[in-house]
């Protein structure tokens, strides 16, 4: 084995890591930049690849570019196939770096990679017979692997399905991301199930490295859950339920899409119900693999699941899954309750303000005469819009928590047995319901999904359909009648219609 030297390199930055063959550069990046006293506007951390090659969660790095992360809240980890060497400094904030590493326990990426080779040896099959078919109802039936990653919370089951979005891509692919973890959604804001088409140009280091995927490359198809906290296993079957059928109709008219499959998320909860709803979401999406990460028990009880379920089926063995286990990686560790927390606020303020990007504002002559501090300068992307309307114009509907039971309603109201309600909040009336919209996270509802709750009445025809986006209430002003709200750009909302879950937020 070749030993990487650094001879040939300038002095480093910051730290330098010379990482051997099939090690990984671990780093940890602390929240709190304002609190620290530095302006929340410039870098935090910044790493640059000087030599070799190496990957962040199967993105590749550049050599000799750098990356610079304008906020904190980051656990990454930077491997190397064949070894590297890799700069890392911290920005604005002295003291941002929390911890850095490296190791060599990373038999998971040798893991992931080898999971990916089969994986892709399904796509090329499924191309192969694509191609080959004569008639349209065969091509429709054959799809590459639908790929689901199950695990308990914080095993590093978003990480595998970056990196298996990553690789596949790399080769020109354009699977579906799929995130049912409504906790800590990577495609859009928290407490959202969400589907995403995926391309090379939307998979970016800075992306990769704290959350979310680059803006202008994709157009998620998004539904509102309206929980980061807990989920309600009826809404979610119902949106499940939407989002597969989705999938089926954007994979019935795309080649490409259908033999690059689908890769899910899932959202921690493993056992009980929660653990019926996994088996649920495998069958509606038609899952051909199922990953198990690091959970022996959960990997148990699926593979019996699935055998007897074989059984019973005889010879039709085309919805019964292959189960496999995969390790865990040993640099995942617990991320505290309010890391948590500001991920998801991090995770809201990027929906309306989008992503910091380098100032390009400033004049010659300041360029000119710029400083260390001002080279790293950086603005919001968007300037998200505050419009003011009359209460009276918007309905704001809620989930609420079960069905009323038929013998609860008046005489001459529908009975119905839907698990699935959603009730008005009184805009005009009790306070209590009016305060408790403040800082809400509001969902906007297509038009199309409202006239078609209009015409049907079921509350499920609005809360399981996509979102046309989301706006946060500002504040509600009672003696006016107004409600202020700010939305990621300005013009008129596409529906008045809005749906309010538990999520608040506030700059
Ligand atoms: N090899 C690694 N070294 C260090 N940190 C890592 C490594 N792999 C993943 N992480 C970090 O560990 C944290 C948890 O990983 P991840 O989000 O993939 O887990 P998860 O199972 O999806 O969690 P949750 O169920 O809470 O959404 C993330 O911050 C991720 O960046």
């Amino acid at each position: 084995m070749v030993e990487v030297t650094t001879d040939d390199l300038p002095p480093p930055k910051g730290e330098r890591h010379v990482l051997q063959p099939r090690e990984e550069l671990r780093f940890e990046v602390a929240f709190g930049t304002a609190a620290s006293g530095a302006s929340p506007n410039l870098d935090v951390i910044s790493f640059c690849l000087q030599k070799g090659s190496c990957e962040l969660y199967g993105c590749e790095l550049a050599v000799q570019k750098v990356y610079s992360i304008p906020q904190g809240g980051i656990k990454v980890a930077l491997f190397t196939w064949h070894g590297c060497v890799i700069d890392l400094w911290e920005g604005s904030t002295e003291g941002a770096l929390d911890i850095s590493y490296t190791s060599d326990e990373t038999d998971s990426n040798v893991a992931f990679v080898n999971t990916h080779a089969q994986l892709e040896a399904l796509r090329d099959d499924a191309s192969l017979a694509i191609f080959n078919a004569t008639d349209e109802t065969t091509k429709k039936n054959i799809s590459g692997p639908r790929v689901m990653v199950v695990g308990e919370t914080e095993c590093g089951k978003s990480t595998l399905v970056k990196t298996l979005v990553a690789y596949a891509t790399k080769l020109g692919r354009t699977p579906l991301w799929v995130d049912l973890d409504p906790m800590d959604n990577s495609i859009s804001v928290p407490g959202t199930l969400a589907v995403a088409p995926m391309t090379a140009a939307a998979v970016t280091v800075e992306s990769y490295a704290t959350t979310g995927i680059p803006p202008n490359t994709v157009h998620p198809l998004v539904v509102y859950h309206g929980s980061s906290t807990e989920i309600h296993p009826a809404l979610f079957k119902g949106q499940v339920d939407r989002l597969a059928h989705s999938i089926q109709s954007r994979m019935d008219h795309d080649e490409q899409a259908r033999a690059s499959g689908i890769v899910v998320n899932t959202n921690g909860w493993i056992r009980d119900e929660g653990y019926e709803l996994l088996l649920y979401t495998a069958e509606a999406l038609k899952i051909s693999v199922l990953l198990v990460l690091g959970h022996d028990r959960l990997y148990s009880m699926m593979t019996s699941h699935y055998k007897k379920l074989q059984r019973e089926q005889g010879d039709d063995t085309s919805v019964v899954p292959k189960v496999l286990k995969l390790p865990r990686s040993g640099g995942i560790v617990s991320r505290p309750s309010d890391f948590i927390r500001q991920c998801r606020s991090r995770a809201v303020k990027k929906y309306f303000y989008g992503d910091m990007i380098a100032d390009n504002t400033t004049s010659d002559a300041e360029k000119e005469s710029k400083t260390a501090e001002s080279s790293m300068k950086r603005i919001p992307q968007l300037t998200p819009f505050l419009s003011q309307l009359p209460l009276s114009d918007v309905r704001i509907y809620k989930v609420s928590s079960m069905a009323l039971s038929s013998s609860l309603l008046p005489v001459a109201q529908q009975q119905t047995t839907d698990a699935v309600q959603i009730i008005e909040i009184d805009l005009e009336g009790s306070t209590s319901d009016v305060d408790s919209l403040q800082h809400a996270l509001l969902a906007v509802c297509h038009p199309a999904a409202v006239a078609a709750y209009e015409e049907s009445g079921r509350g499920r025809d609005l809360v399981t359909a996509g979102v046309a986006g989301f706006c946060a209430v500002e504040r509600i002003v009672k003696e006016t009648d107004q409600i202020h709200l700010l939305s990621p750009c300005a013009g008129n909302l596409p529906s008045k219609t809005l749906i309010v879950g538990d999520i608040t937020w506030m700059e």
